[in-house]
Formats: C-alpha cells, structure tokens, sequence
C-alpha cells in the first residue's frame, strides 16, 4: 500500500550475539481480518482488543469503511466498529484497494457475492498475480458474476447477487480462504450452505461465525473430511473480540532463537489452535527446545508462551499432510533447515509457489545467494543443512513484495558470517509491524 509507493528499503542483518528477553508479537493476521468482517456485519458496537494494525488488515478495515461499517480505534489501542447487519453493506464509492493481501481480496469477494451491488478490488504487482479463480469459480455457482483480468486475477470487477444460490462445495485445494468466501457469502441467502475439506484448513472462520451467534455445524467423516454447514440469513451479534498474538510472526524470533548460539527468548501469548501450530511441532521434531507454557484460551482459541533455547537442529522430511497448519512457515524453516545437520526435503508445497511471490522459487534462489546447497523440486524443496555452521551470508536477497521472504532471510543474517542483505524491508508492514526493532530488544543488531 503506501509503503509501496516509496523507495526500496534495502536493510543488512548481522551475526548476532546469543538472543534474550521476553517479547510479545503483534495479533494474528487471520484472525483481525475476520474480526473487522463480521463485525462489520453485527448489528451494534464490537470491540477488538489486539487488532494487528499491519497494512493487510488496514486495507480490510477500508474496504469495510468504504462499504458503509463505522470503524475507529481509541487512544487505548481498542477498535470498535459499529456493523451495518448481514446483507446491510452498501455499494463502494470507488475501486478496494486490497494492497498485498490474498486474504483480504479472497474473502471479501465471498462477502459481498450475495449482496446486490458491484466492486471493483485492485492490489499490488504482488496480489496482480495471484489466482482468484478458486473463489470466482465456486462464487458464480452463487450466481454472482465476474469480470476478471487475464487469467482470472486482479484487477476485476464483480457484481454479487441477491437473494444467490446456496451450494455445497468440495474444495479442489486445501484454502482456508476459498472455504472462508463460500461461508461469508452463505451468510446473507435463505438455506444452507456447506464446504466440504478433506484436508483441515485453519478454521477460525469456522470458531468466531459461531461465537457471533451463525448457525454453523461441523461434521467430521470417517477419512477427517470435514463438512461444515452454514444456515443463511443469519443475525450475527457484536463481540468483544481479544485476538492472540500471531503464531506465523512468532515464528520468526522463534527461529532465531534456535540458530543463534547461546540465546533464551519467550514469546508471550502465542496463538496455538492446532490448525495453526504446526510449525512448533516441526521444530520441536528437529531437536528444537521449544517448549509451551501458561496454555490458555482467549477468545475461543488456544494460546501459550514459548520458551526457547538455541538448539542443534536436524534435518527433516515432513509428511505433506501436516502443510496447512504450517503453510506460512515454510519460508522460515528452510532456514531453520538450512542450519540443521543432515539433509531436509520438503514435499507437497505446491500452494507456495502461488503466495506473495513463488515462495520454493525465491527461497531457492535467496538460499543459493547466502551460500546453501539446495535443490529446487516442483513441490518444494531439499536442503542441504550446515550442522551448525554459520550461513556464509550475501545478498541482497531479492524479497519480490513478500514479506516472508524479507523476514526469513532477515533471521538468516542473524547466524550469518558476513550478514544477509534484504533488498526491500517495507513489505513486512503488512503482517508485522516493528520486527526489526522487535529483533533489537532481543540483542539483534541490524
Ligand atoms: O484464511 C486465511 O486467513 C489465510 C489462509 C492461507 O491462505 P490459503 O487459503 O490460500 O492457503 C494463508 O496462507 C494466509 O496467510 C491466510
Ligand atoms: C499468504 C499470506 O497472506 P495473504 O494470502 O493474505 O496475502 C501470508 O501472510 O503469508
């Protein structure tokens, strides 16, 4: 978004002395998304605690704004927003803006494909290229219609439908975002309507419809297909909302707490549904001392504090079937990986090469650049690891408006010989406001 429109911020991580303290990380990305959407369709004042105030959900909050939703955060941090009711969104004046973010452009076309009106979404060169195909196709089985760039991307213009057409809906590919927009858009047409998963995506969409007050089920077949079924026309309540701390950004000082000899960090009130955390199993499964205390929950999802130790990692080969609850991750446990002794090969990551930027792709060529043997796969990835070694380092690392890559590699610099350069730091205003300064506290120097 705006960050966007400046100059490149080249920025070069260095090897840094052993990591600690006690950090906190900013609110799940997912998880504000959803909470500014459904609020915006309660009727009355909700209140968000802990809202990730990163350019993604920033570009949310607008687009709700400009569909009629009365959004404003207090001096104390606090969101609140006063919602226009389940099929009460009025026609934007102008284009959505939807920035970098997939999630943001995804479920919202769910959203507003059973309202009577038209949108235009436009984004970043980054969100220009990414498939919305997986949404327009089960979206115009609604009877909402589309008219897309080349390819099925940004920008287009829908015009959504009112009342539209319930489906059910096997998902071709494991997308809490495709399951999310045929949900948000279940909720303002008569009947139900159902999304079948064989593979469990993160199903936040799934916890807070019910917690404000959808009439939502879910049924869990013999093979761990779920079929999860929304009852249309719903009143949804407002909430007051307290989002956990994101275990996608967590990942990154958890990281480098492991590779940087010596360090001890806590990362205090960490999102943990299972759905999510399959990040800190890995790590756990390559030697890494991480460990989950004070387990808690707020605001119907698991939350902990992690506890890390620098660690001799191993290599890995994780089964295909645990990628959804780590599907962000993978960036930053290659370089876990890359420190590791003994080789990893990752599999099954085919949805990586359609994020921010090819993720197996610029990874490959980032690894290369600081001096790791690896071998790019269709579907991911080998990695030679270096028993411990320090990363002999190098750059810039060419970030493609992805603001994983930036801060994987960032961490990567950290046990680093010569220091990684990061050829554009803006993209992680996105997810993950004050990183850098973040990656100081613990010792870091940059
Ligand atoms: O639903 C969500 O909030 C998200 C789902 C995932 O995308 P896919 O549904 O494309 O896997 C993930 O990569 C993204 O960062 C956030
Ligand atoms: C893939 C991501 O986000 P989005 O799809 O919302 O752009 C991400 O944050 O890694």
């Amino acid at each position: 978004m705006n960050a966007h429109n400046d100059q490149p911020r080249p920025m070069t991580f260095t090897a840094a002395p052993a990591l600690s303290g006690a950090i906190g990380v900013p609110g799940d990305k997912s998880i504000s998304h959803r909470s500014l959407m459904l609020s915006a369709l309660a009727v009355g004042e909700s209140r968000v605690e802990g809202l990730l105030e990163g350019e993604d959900v920033l570009a949310t909050a607008a687009a709700m704004r400009a569909m009629g939703a009365d959004i404003m955060r207090d001096d104390d941090g606090i969101w609140h927003i006063h919602g226009v009711g389940v099929g009460g969104l009025m026609q934007p004046a102008t284009a959505l803006d939807m920035g970098n973010s997939g999630t943001s452009t995804r479920l919202l076309m769910g959203l507003l494909a059973s309202h009577d009106l038209t949108a235009t979404f436009i984004g970043d060169a980054s969100l220009s290229k990414r498939p919305m195909g997986r949404v327009i196709e089960p979206l115009s089985a609604m009877g909402a219609s589309f008219a897309a760039s080349p390819g099925g991307r940004l920008p287009l213009t829908m015009r959504g439908l009112c009342p539209a057409v319930p489906i059910s809906y096997r998902l071709p590919v494991a997308s809490a975002q495709v399951k999310s927009a045929i949900l948000l858009a279940g909720l303002n047409m008569p009947g139900q309507t159902q999304v079948i998963e064989p593979v469990p995506t993160r199903d936040h969409s799934e916890r807070m419809l019910r917690g404000f007050g959808a009439d939502l089920e879910v049924a869990v077949e013999a093979d761990g297909a779920r079929i999860i079924t929304l009852t249309g026309e719903a009143e949804l309540r407002p909430q007051s909302i307290v989002v956990p701390g994101d275990p996608s950004s967590a990942a990154f000082p958890m990281v480098a707490a492991l590779i940087v000899p010596g360090s001890r960090v806590t990362i205090t009130n960490v999102g943990l549904n299972p759905t999510r955390a399959g990040l800190v199993e890995l790590l756990q499964e390559m030697g890494g001392d991480v460990t989950v205390i004070n387990p808690r929950e707020v605001g119907g999802e698991p939350v902990g504090d992690l506890v890390i130790a620098a660690s001799a990692l191993r290599g890995v080969d994780p089964d295909p079937a645990r990628v959804p609850s780590m599907v962000d991750e993978f960036p930053i446990a290659f370089i876990a990986a890359a420190m590791a002794q003994g080789r990893s090969t990752f599999r099954g990551l085919e949805e990586l090469r359609v994020k921010e930027s090819d993720r197996i792709a610029v990874m490959a060529a980032g690894l290369r650049a600081i001096g790791v043997v690896v071998e790019e796969l269709d579907d991911g990835i080998i990695i030679e690891g270096r028993g411990g070694d320090p990363l002999p380092g190098g750059g810039p690392i060419a970030t493609h408006l992805d603001h994983r890559i930036a801060m994987s590699f960032a961490v990567a610099g950290l046990a680093s010989r010569n220091g990684v350069t990061i050829d554009d730091m803006r993209p992680v205003a996105t997810s993950f406001p004050g990183f850098a300064p973040l990656l100081t506290t613990l010792g870091a120097t940059g």
